[in-house]
Order: structure tokens, then sequence, then C-alpha cells
């Protein structure tokens, strides 16, 4: 391969039939579906894409893998050029459902997730590769050290379900650490009753804002009301002293419902 990669766009190729295999069984494709792929770099996905539906969009960062791309002059393959983090995922993405593939840039994983929670309208089903330690958090039960901001929020929208662990081998450069790639189906309803979804982010991000301290601290330190916070504790039924990572999404449930009906009354 004479193409020099980039380390600052976290590009790992996969090059292991038996790994791509797999990616492509999960995505479950019929030849209708719309498919989006988050990174196609050399394409070893975006091709085994291309074999099974009509059309694929990819978005890109890399001016010299774009111009790679556009040498195919393949009139099914929609090139979106850019940072995906930046690009408006509405204006591109036009005709959703789509599903998503990706083996992700490991830098910015987090982040995607973060953007495609908030777009998950767009999305019917999603196979994407991680890091095999941020795969591990995304699936992590309450009161475990991976469990996080992410677990509580993918597993609110999602049924999460892992395909393959991938070795650094199955890589041109191997990353350090293994792989880990997952489906995401979204729910026909959310595991619990956020309440209002905004809040319940809030509060999450509020109850991890300080993993060493109690709840009650973590979310004073989050910028949180004092008196609303015990109020809602104590309508919650929820112990003030636990720690915010014990906290099951019942209960980040039941908190955003009390924090709302004591709003409520106020
Ligand atoms: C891990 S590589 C995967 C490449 C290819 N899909 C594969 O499996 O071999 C990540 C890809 O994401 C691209 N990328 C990195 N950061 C990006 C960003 N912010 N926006 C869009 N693409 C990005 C990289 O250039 C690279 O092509």
């Amino acid at each position: 391969m004479s193409y020099q990669t980039k380390k600052r766009f976290g590009q790992h190729f996969l090059h292991d039939p038996g790994v791509i295999d797999k990616i492509i069984g999960a995505a479950r494709l019929e030849q209708q579906q719309r498919v989006v792929e988050i990174g196609p770099g050399l394409g070893v996905l975006t091709d085994q894409l291309l074999d099974k539906v009509g059309r694929v969009d990819v978005i890109e960062i890399d001016r010299d893998l774009i111009a790679l791309l556009h040498q195919r002059q393949d009139e099914h393959l929609i090139i979106h050029e850019g940072d995906v983090l930046k690009l408006p995922w509405p204006d591109l993405l036009i005709q959703p459902p789509y599903t998503l593939v990706a083996n992700l840039p490991y830098n910015i994983s987090s982040q995607i997730l973060f953007k495609l929670l908030d777009h998950r309208h767009l999305f019917a089903r999603m196979v994407l590769m991680f890091q095999r330690e941020v795969g591990e958090r995304l699936m992590a039960r309450p009161g475990t050290k991976d469990y996080g901001i992410l677990s509580v929020l993918c597993q609110l929208w999602y049924d999460i379900n892992k395909v393959v662990l991938v070795k650094p081998g199955a890589f041109n450069p191997p990353p350090k650490v293994d792989s880990l790639v997952l489906t995401f189906i979204p729910r026909a309803e959310p595991r619990v009753d956020p309440g209002d979804e905004f809040l319940f982010k809030k509060l999450v991000k509020g109850a991890f804002t300080q993993r060493r301290k109690t709840l009650r601290n973590s979310l004073l330190a989050s910028g949180i009301n004092a008196t609303a916070i015990d109020a809602a504790l104590t309508r919650a039924q929820i112990d003030p002293g636990c720690r915010g990572e014990t906290l099951s999404l019942p209960q980040f449930s039941a908190l955003t419902r009390a924090f709302l009906a004591i709003e409520a009354v106020a």
C-alpha cells in the first residue's frame, strides 16, 4: 500500500477478511437500504457495502483519501468531505433511516457517539468498531468502574450487542489495543422513561461530574441547586451518600421525574 497513514486521523486500516465479513453481516443489509459509512479510509468496508446496496454515503476528513475515493468515479458512492463532528448531518443525510457502518477513528469515538445520540432518528441500525475499552464501557453495568455517561445514554436508547473482538493484527498499522465491534439497534421505546430528555442527560452528566464524590456532591459540583437536589433525592428515594456511578437507569429516570415534579410545584 503506497498511501502514508496519518496518526492524527486515527487511521488503522482493516485488512482481515473474516472481520470485514462479520461487520458487513452484522449490518443485515437489503438492496434498498441506504447506508452511511464514517471514515471509509481506503474503502475495504465501502467496497463490500457497495456490493450489497445501491447507494453508500461516506464521510471522510482526509483529502488524500477523498482524492482516492473520487478516482473510483462510482455514481453509487456519495462522498461528503469534512469533519464528521462539524458537518451538519441532517443537511447531508436527507433520506433516513440509514444503516451506519464504521470502523471509527478511536481518538474521537466518544464525541461521535454523543453526536449520534443527538441524531439517533437518522439511523435504523449501527455497526461500530471501537477501541475495546470504550466498547466495554458502553455495555457496562451500574457500580462498575467502566459504567459512565455514555453507558447510561446508549443503554437508554439502544440494544447493544457484541459482534466480534478484533486483535491489533487485523489492521494496518496495528493499533496498540484490542478493538470491539458492536451493533446498536434503536429501541422502540427507551429502556426507561427519561421524563425530559434534556434534563435526564444533564443529571446523568452531573452524577458523573466527580466520580469519587457522593451523588449529592457531584450534582452540586455540576451547578445544580442544593435545595432542588435534596428534595429530588428524597422524592426519588435515592441515598444522597451513594455514588453516581451506582445509579441504574430506573434510578436516573426516577431522579429526573422527581426534579420535574419539584419544578412543577415550585
Ligand atoms: C480507523 S480508520 C478506518 C478506515 C476504514 N474504514 C477501514 O476500516 O479500514 C478511521 C477513518 O476515519 C477517518 N477520520 C478520522 N477523523 C475523521 C473525522 N473527524 N471526520 C471524518 N473522518 C475521519 C480517517 O481518515 C480514516 O479514514
